[in-house]
């Protein structure tokens, strides 16, 4: 159905742009000894009551009916998008007064507004178009704004600033293309009442009298119905075929746009498993108190609104070693990773202390610069692997797209990396993988394509946040143990966030542990775990036990 009414449409769109070739005399020759006569040869349509060729005024009306629906629809998106894009990402002030403002004028009735501007501005088309634009801006805002506020919350959305990538970056490749189909299908819609606003109008004999639209057709028509009915049916026909071929056409481009067949599924994770069985014991290294920590926590304390959540938290990974930071749920593992990454949410805020990443002071450093430092300095393994994989891109291109921006890298070049680091991850079918969408890999997979996606840019610290959890007890082991020959073979340093002792015993050197905030014991692995001078470590680990910790 949409390629018949795209086809009635392109057709239509065609005739009116002929319209100089197809007539022309133009539409203003007017032959009084011709009023209302039917068809002649070369005026297949007959004339109209002032004798002007009726096939003219509907071409060239169609020139001034389609052409005010166009600027309405494009004064619409010039306010409605960028508006709405903004107000869904960035929420906050602009978001509230965009939205008082929305309803505001949603709430104005259009028919009156452009009469009193008529009133007001005269009555020319195009001018009365851009005020119907203003009106009808609101609609698009209002839904860009809804989707882009919902996909604001998305993990994948969230990694894609944590690997560095800029706001307007973000929303050029994660937003926008969550909001193109919805927008194409409105614009449709949109168009079609525009026309029919517009036609309305002229139809009152509020437009411009003089230039030749489909409504001021309709309007003379109607005048004349008595004495040639068949005049109401040319312009009638055109309007009628022009409006119910763009209903029909966002229709049917709803149905493909927005068919969930033809978009890649998201997909839930498993739920996180029990404690992982024991890999290879991590030999414990002395704290190697003379090299300079890669990072340097101290002193930090979040604060939110409601209160502070981490306190005087001070911790060092060094540069290959791997540091646990340990705890049960809420503890504030991952507020204190936030803040080493910068992305904590809106309402918190370091409050106090210092980071230092590779000697760079975290806090109080500008967005920009913290930005410059994620991903090629510091890089950040998450949770939920499936859900910090945008579903509407390959693996391979959101493997490309940050090192061409952060490494700057052709895009050949890109692709090979990408490859190379599939391999390196211990994909078995680089190639495949890379062409995949998220929703047809596995979820250990996709934790080795986030992995892959952190080693990409070659940093030197890696924040890995629970990053087993959401996977079966065979993957987990794999995935651990793919950590750990990463993290050997480049001598990163690696803070590991997690609740599973098993982890630690598996893969870390040193082990801090956390509750209500703060740090209650730092030590080696094995000293935490075999003499736990802290009692609420002791009760972690009876919790875990019989656990197998060498
Ligand atoms: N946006 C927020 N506003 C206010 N408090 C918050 C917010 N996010 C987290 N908190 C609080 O901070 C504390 C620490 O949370 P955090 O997420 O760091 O815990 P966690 O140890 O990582 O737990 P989990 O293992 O469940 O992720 C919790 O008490 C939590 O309620």
């Amino acid at each position: 159905m949409k390629w018949i009414s795209g086809l009635v449409l392109g057709l239509i769109v065609l005739a009116v742009l002929l319209a100089p070739v197809i007539s022309p005399a133009g539409p203003d020759v007017s032959s009084l000894r011709h009023a209302f006569e039917g068809p002649a040869p070369g005026h297949p349509l007959g004339f109209d009551s002032a004798g002007r060729d009726i096939l003219a005024r509907l071409l060239y009306g169609g020139q001034n009916t389609l052409g005010g629906a166009l600027i309405a629809l494009l004064v619409a998106l010039a306010l409605g998008i960028p508006s709405g894009l903004l107000a869904g990402y960035y929420g906050g002030w602009f978001d509230a007064a965009a939205g008082w403002l929305v309803n505001l004028v949603m709430a104005l009735p259009a028919m009156v507004v452009l009469l009193a501007s008529r009133a007001i501005l005269g009555s020319t088309v195009w001018v009365l178009m851009v005020v119907l634009g203003f009106l009808i801006a609101p609609s698009f805002h209002r839904l860009v704004r809804g989707i882009v506020a919902g996909v604001r919350g998305e993990l994948y959305v969230d990694a894609a600033r944590v690997s560095g990538l800029s706001d307007a970056r973000i929303i050029w490749r994660h937003v926008l293309i969550v909001v193109r189909a919805p927008i194409i299908i409105q614009i449709a819609l949109v168009a079609g009442i525009a026309i029919g606003l517009q036609a309305g109008l002229e139809f009152l004999g509020i437009g411009s009298g003089d230039t030749p639209t489909w409504g001021a057709m309709l309007n003379e028509a109607f005048k004349n119905m008595q004495r040639d009915p068949v005049l109401m049916l040319w312009p009638g026909l055109a309007l009628g075929l022009t409006s119910g071929a763009l209903v029909l056409l966002a229709a049917g481009l709803r149905d493909t746009l927005e068919d969930p067949g033809s978009r890649p599924r998201t997909v839930t994770p498993a739920v996180p498993t029990a404690v992982t069985p024991a890999v290879t014991p991590a030999a414990p290294t002395a704290g190697p108190g003379e090299r300079a920590a890669l990072l340097s926590v101290r002193d930090l304390a979040v604060a939110y609104p409601s209160g502070e959540v981490v306190h005087n938290v001070g911790l060092d990974v060094h540069a290959g070693e791997i540091l646990g930071l340990v705890g049960e749920s809420g503890s504030g593992k991952t507020q204190t990773a936030f803040s080493i990454l910068g992305i904590l949410p809106e309402t918190g805020r370091v409050s106090r202390g210092s980071i230092t990443v590779d000697g760079t002071e975290i806090v109080g450093l500008p967005e920009k610069r913290h930005r410059e430092l994620r991903g090629t300095v510091v890089a950040y393994i998450p949770q939920e692997p499936m859900s910090n994989l945008d579903p509407a891109f390959t693996v391979g291109s959101q493997l490309v797209e940050p090192m061409r921006v952060k490494l700057r890298l052709g895009r050949a070049q890109a692709v090979r990396k990408a490859l190379d680091l599939l391999s390196l991850v211990e994909i078995r079918d680089p190639r495949r993988v890379f062409d995949s969408y998220p929703h047809e890999i596995s979820g250990g997979m996709a934790q080795r394509v986030l992995i892959a996606g952190a080693m990409s840019c070659e940093p030197k610290l890696l924040i890995a946040d629970e990053p087993t959890t959401a996977l079966d007890v065979r993957v987990q082991a794999e995935v651990l143990g793919l950590l750990r020959r990463l993290q050997r073979d480049n001598g990163l340093g690696v803070l590991l966030v997690t609740h599973n002792l098993g982890v630690v015993a598996d893969l870390c050197d040193r082990v801090a542990v956390m509750r209500e905030g703060r740090i209650v014991e730092t030590g080696t692995a094995r000293q935490v775990l075999h003499t736990p001078r802290d009692p609420y470590t002791r009760m972690l680990l009876d919790a875990v036990l019989p656990l197998e910790v060498t």
